[in-house]
């Protein structure tokens, strides 16, 4: 029985559609904005630590997406930059590919719309912070940059 439930999850994971996502590295001289998402009915990643951003909707291209994300969320302009690196996490209930870019803040201040705590640290502290799953694979490309 067990092993029909493994398989079956299995299945599952591979035939759950990749929801398509875009986080923004914003830096500022050598610190990294680091955001928690709110406690949510999505245990694991509840009150955990992300970069800001968000899923790219139809006919947008990650860079409208982002700098979208951040106005909504933050309500601040960014500059987006090159891209860090792609990466792909399976949670239990979606699939998720996230595309990092490397940002500058624009002019003024961010405002925490939708988040628990913001925390600006460098490359070598990033590891200190309890990250949502996917995004360990993200500090692990920034710490390689
Ligand atoms: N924005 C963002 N989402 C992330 C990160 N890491 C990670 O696993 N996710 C997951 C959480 C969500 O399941 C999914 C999409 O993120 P989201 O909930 O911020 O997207 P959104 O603002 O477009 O969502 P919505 O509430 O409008 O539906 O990606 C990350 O670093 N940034």
């Amino acid at each position: 029985m067990d092993e029909i439930l493994f398989v079956y999850s299995q299945i599952n994971i591979e035939i759950m559609d990749k929801i398509k996502v875009v986080a923004a590295v914003i830096k500022k001289d050598d610190k990294i904005l680091c955001m928690q998402r709110c406690r949510s009915r999505q245990t694991y990643n509840s009150e955990r630590w992300e970069f800001p951003g968000g899923k790219i909707e139809k006919h947008e291209c990650d860079h409208e997406a982002l700098l979208r994300e951040i106005k909504e969320e933050m309500d601040w302009d960014i500059y987006v930059g090159r891209r860090i690196g792609t990466v792909s996490h399976d949670y239990p209930d979606i699939s998720v590919e996230i595309a990092a870019y490397l940002c500058k803040p624009g002019d003024g201040e961010f405002t925490m719309l939708e988040h628990l705590d913001a925390k600006w640290l460098t490359a070598n502290e990033l590891p200190t912070l309890n990250w949502a799953d996917a995004d360990k694979k993200i500090v692990e490309l920034i710490r390689k940059l």
